[in-house]
């Protein structure tokens, strides 16, 4: 069987470094190409890729995706700072590639896509929620994407249970005391050398509290999840939002 040939754009980066060594050790992969900052696009034709995997910045991100997009190469994004105008115009190419795939997933790890799944669950059983991710100092984006996906996650399973807004009797408080607010629902982000990429999600109800914390200690954490996105997204063509969409969750 041949293998399935895969670029990694931001090749040089934290994530991107890691995603090039696990594609070259995977016995149905091959890495035809590894694109840094100020690398030609072209590569990616040139060297027949069929799935390029997004790990870059979020001033990168959009026009290497069009350049994907538009020559019918598959993308596994793990790149932050998608907002619903970026998700249109990237709905906008793929339907004019309707065989081409697109995942984006705000967390490859799967600890961290099960917090997701564990706290949409909780959120309607409690009064309150907050999110707080702690991340290395060197990340440009806050709050973190999976934080942000989180809380809207929580919110939609709080405004579809019929939930109560949360209590909150802040009557004066310093700007940012009380965190982002993402759907209503409060987002603290950390930032702290030592760190590499951790979340928690606090409940609370009367009398009681609940913690959903996970940590992720090495990039490593990230690789199963991307090479499954690789492996399945050319084969689901269009957007697909959340690597949860791959796994069988509830087998
Ligand atoms: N979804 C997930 O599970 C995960 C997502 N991430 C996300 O991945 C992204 C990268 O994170 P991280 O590796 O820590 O960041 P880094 O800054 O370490 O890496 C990004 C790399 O991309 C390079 N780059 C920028 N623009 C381009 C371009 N146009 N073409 C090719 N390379 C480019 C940068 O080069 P230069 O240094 O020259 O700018 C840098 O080497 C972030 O958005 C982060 O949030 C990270 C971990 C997990
Ligand atoms: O920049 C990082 O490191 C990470 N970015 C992603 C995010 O913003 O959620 C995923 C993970 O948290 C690591």
């Amino acid at each position: 069987m041949s293998k399935l040939r895969v670029a990694v754009l931001g090749a040089n980066g934290r994530i991107g470094s890691e995603a090039v060594r696990a594609v070259e050790a995977a016995e149905d992969m091959e890495l035809v190409a590894a694109l840094g900052r100020g690398d030609k696009l072209e590569t990616l034709t040139e060297s027949g890729a069929q799935v390029a995997v997004e790990l870059t910045t979020p001033d990168s991100v959009m026009r290497n995706l069009e350049f994907c997009v538009r020559h019918g190469i598959h993308g596994v994004v793990g790149t932050t700072g998608w907002t619903e105008d970026r998700l249109a115009q990237l709905n906008q190419w793929l339907a004019d590639s309707p065989s081409t795939g697109v995942l984006i997933a705000p967390n490859f790890s799967i600890g961290a896509v099960l917090t997701m799944k564990f706290a949409e669950a909780a959120a309607p059983y409690f009064e309150s929620v907050e999110v707080i991710e702690l991340h290395h100092p060197k990340k440009v984006d806050a709050p973190s994407g999976t934080a942000a996906r989180t809380a809207q996650l929580i919110a939609a399973a709080r405004e579809k249970a019929g939930s109560a807004p949360q209590p909150d009797a802040t009557a004066t408080a310093l700007d940012g005391a009380r965190g982002a607010d993402v759907d209503g629902i409060p987002v603290h982000s950390v930032r702290l050398r030592g760190l590499l990429a951790h979340q928690e999600v606090l409940l609370g109800g009367e009398g009681e509290t609940l913690t959903i914390r996970h940590d992720s200690l090495h990039h490593s954490s990230f690789m199963p999840g991307i090479l499954l996105g690789a492996r399945k997204v050319v084969t689901t063509p269009g957007l697909t939002f959340g690597l949860e969409h791959f796994l069988d969750l509830n087998g």
